[in-house]
C-alpha cells in the first residue's frame, strides 16, 4: 500500500497540484518558501484530516478561498482506494472510497503517516501531552478498539470529576472511581504493551543512527508503582476533593528516554536529540509496517536541520533500508549529495507548483 496519486487545491500556497509519488523515497525540494512544507501538510491532512501547523483552517487555508481540498489515491498500484479532505473554515468533509465518513479515524485507519519535523524534538524536551499522543496513536493501529477505550476513560474522568466538586453521594463517588479505575487501567496496560512492542526497533534504530549506546524506554502509567489504579484511585480521594480533580491516572502517563541510565533530555546536544527523536518515530513506522505490511507511510520535514551531511547521509540510508514509502523536503536546489547512490522519485517545488523530475 502506497499513496499513488495525490491532488491538492488551495493549501496555503498551493493552487493546484498534481502527483505520483513513488513507492520508496520522494524527495521535495525547493527554495524557502517554496511550498515543500505546504505539500507535505497536504499529505498529512489526508493521514489525519488535521494539520501539523495550525488547528484553524483559515490558516491553511490559501489567501481569500473558502475551502481547501486534497484528495488520494491509497493501495496497491493497478487499484487502491480514493480518499478526499474538503476542509472550510467551519466544516470538515471527508471521503473515503466515495462515501462519506463523519470522522477523521476512517483516514487514520487507512493511511498512517508518521510524521517529523524539526519540532518533533518536543517528544524528548516537551510536554508529556506529546508523548501521551505518540503512544496513543500507535495504539490505535494496534488495537480496534482503542479510540472507543479512550472515550469511555474520558467521560467517566469527567463524571468522577464532577462528583468530586458537588456534594454527590459516596456510592455515586464510588461508582464512577470504579469506572475510572477499568478504563484506565486497560489504556495503561495498552500503552506499555506497545511500549513493549516497538522497544526492539527503537535500540536498533538508535543505535543505528548514534552508534552503540544504552538507550530505554521507561514508562510511566500515571499513579504509584506496584499500586493498582483502583487503590491509587482510593487513596488519592481526599487530595482530589480539595483539587476538584483526579490527579492519578493515565491522563498523567509519559515516558521517559534513558541512555545509560540517564535522562537523554538532560545532556544529549540537540542533534544527538534530534536523532533519537527519528529513532522513536521510526520505530514507529517500522513496527506498524511489520504489523501491517506496505501500510505506514513517512512525512520527514527539513531533513538537513540541525543535522550534519554525515547524519543526514545516514538518516537517509535508514530511510530507505525500511523500504517505507516516505516524503522528505530538502530546502535548496542542489541534491548531487542527497541523491547519490539513492534512487528517488524527485520533485521540485517552486512557487506552489510541483514539478515530477524525471
Ligand atoms: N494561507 C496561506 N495562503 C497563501 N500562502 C500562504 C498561506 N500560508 C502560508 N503561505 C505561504 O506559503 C509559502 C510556502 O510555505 P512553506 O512553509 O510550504 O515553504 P517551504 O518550501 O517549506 O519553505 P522553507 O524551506 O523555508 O521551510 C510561504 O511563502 C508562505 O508565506
Amino acid at each position: 500500500m502506497a499513496l499513488l496519486r495525490l491532488d491538492v487545491a488551495d493549501v496555503r500556497n498551493i493552487e493546484s497540484a498534481s502527483l505520483s509519488p513513488g513507492e520508496g523515497l520522494n524527495l521535495l525540494f525547493g527554495a524557502n518558501g517554496s511550498g515543500k512544507t505546504s505539500l507535505l501538510e497536504a499529505i498529512y491532512l489526508l493521514s489525519r484530516g488535521k494539520s501539523f501547523r495550525s488547528s484553524q483552517p483559515h490558516r491553511i487555508i490559501r489567501f481569500d478561498q473558502p475551502f481547501l481540498t486534497v484528495a488520494g489515491r491509497i493501495g496497491q498500484p493497478g487499484g487502491g482506494t480514493t480518499v478526499g479532505l474538503r476542509l472550510g473554515r467551519n466544516a470538515k468533509e471527508v471521503r473515503v472510497g466515495g462515501r462519506h465518513c463523519d470522522s477523521s479515524a476512517h483516514l487514520i485507519r487507512l493511511f498512517p503517516a508518521v510524521l517529523t519535523q524539526p519540532a518533533s524534538v518536543a517528544l524528548l524536551d516537551g510536554p508529556p501531552r506529546l508523548r501521551r499522543q505518540m503512544l496513543d496513536w500507535g495504539v490505535f493501529h494496534v488495537e480496534q478498539e482503542y479510540l472507543d477505550l479512550l472515550r469511555r476513560f474520558s467521560r467517566a474522568l469527567d463524571q468522577r470529576n464532577t462528583a468530586l466538586r458537588t456534594d454527590a453521594s459516596r456510592s455515586n463517588l464510588e461508582a464512577w472511581s470504579g469506572e475510572v479505575a477499568r478504563w484506565g487501567t486497560m489504556i495503561a496496560e495498552a500503552r506499555s504493551a506497545y511500549v513493549e512492542r516497538i522497544r526492539g526497533q527503537f535500540a536498533k534504530i538508535s543505535s543505528a543512527l548514534l552508534g552503540p549506546l544504552d538507550a530505554e524506554l521507561v514508562v510511566r502509567q500515571g499513579w504509584r508503582t506496584g499500586w493498582s489504579y483502583a487503590e491509587a484511585l482510593a487513596a488519592s480521594v481526599a487530595m482530589d476533593r480539595r483539587r476538584g480533580y483526579t490527579e492519578p491516572g493515565p491522563h498523567k502517563g509519559d515516558f521517559t528516554v534513558l541512555i545509560g541510565g540517564r535522562p537523554a533530555k538532560d545532556f544529549f546536544s540537540r542533534g544527538q536529540l534530534k536523532l533519537l527523536t527519528y529513532a522513536l518515530l521510526l520505530a514507529q513506522a517500522c513496527r506498524l509496517e511489520e504489523d501491517q505490511p506496505g501500510r505506514a507511510c513517512l512525512l520527514v520535514d527539513d531533513i538537513a536541520s540541525e543535522l550534519d551531511p554525515r547524519n543526514q547521509e545516514k538518516l537517509l540510508s535508514l530511510l530507505k533500508s525500511t523500504g517505507i514509502q516516505s516524503f522528505i523536503t530538502f530546502s535548496g536546489n542542489d541534491l548531487g549529495w542527497v541523491t547519490a547512490g539513492h534512487t528517488a522519485r524527485m520533485f521540485h517545488v517552486e512557487h506552489g507548483r510541483i514539478l515530477a523530475d524525471e
